[in-house]
């Protein structure tokens, strides 16, 4: 058996964690309050996408929305992880998109329902390269950006969020353990939009990475 490589993450079937409303400025925008504890869902390994590959947008949904994420990459497990030693669990971290098919979830919230149908469907999760620890070298004041078609429409500071990386993998290691593999999606600045067919999406952490999509229709 050949070792598995913390650099392929995606192909290791862990769970991918996600951060809902963490940044103020896109609460607002969808006029959700501002949380006062972190708001958690999941999606499943089946999610990701890597470069190279389409997104497919779901046949149900006709409001496809991209959301540009900070991914971390646990490296070390466990549970009940203290804060002041979180970051010793972190491999490094990924570029993300929290695809959501913004219809569906406001049906789902409207009918007091879970967001799995707008949140964790077949390649829901596109993510960049993995970017090892040492290349950030502050995880909470880093800019993320997304262009559809060369227009810009997020732009975003890390230092901008509400919980920061170690308050999270503090508090949700208190309920869910962390293995090595797992990705936490960290919640989305503002400027959320919705993305079409042969959109072509680009997204980058200044100065460390940039990684582009394709937006194609699913065809079952
Ligand atoms: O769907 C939402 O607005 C919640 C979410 O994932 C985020 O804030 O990143
Ligand atoms: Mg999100």
């Amino acid at each position: 058996m050949t070792a598995r490589n913390i650099s392929r993450f995606w192909e290791w079937g862990r769970k991918i964690i996600c951060v809902g409303r963490n940044y103020a400025d896109h609460a607002k925008e969808l006029k959700n309050a501002i949380p006062t504890e972190p708001i958690l869902f999941l999606k499943p390994p089946s999610a990701y996408v890597r470069e190279g590959s389409p997104i497919l947008m779901p046949l149900y949904t006709s409001d496809l929305h991209h959301e540009v994420e900070l991914g971390v990459v646990i490296g070390t497990g466990g549970t009940a992880i203290p804060q002041s030693s979180a970051m010793e669990h972190v491999a490094g971290y990924a570029l993300c998109l929290d695809m959501t098919a913004r219809d569906i979830q406001d049906e789902c919230k409207s009918k007091g329902l879970p967001w799995t149908m707008a949140k964790a469907f077949n390649t829901s999760c596109p993510v960049s390269e993995f970017i090892p620890r040492e290349r950030i070298a502050d995880p909470g004041n880093v800019k993320l950006w997304l262009k559809v078609n060369d227009r810009l429409r997020q732009s975003g500071c890390t230092s901008q969020m509400i919980f920061s990386i170690p308050y999270l993998i503090s508090y949700i290691s208190d309920f869910i353990s962390l293995e090595e593999g797992d990705l936490i999606l960290t919640g989305t600045p503002k400027g959320v939009s919705a993305v079409q067919e042969h959109d072509e999406l680009q997204a980058g952490i200044e100065d460390v990475v940039t990684m582009s999509f394709r937006v194609d229709r699913h065809n079952h």
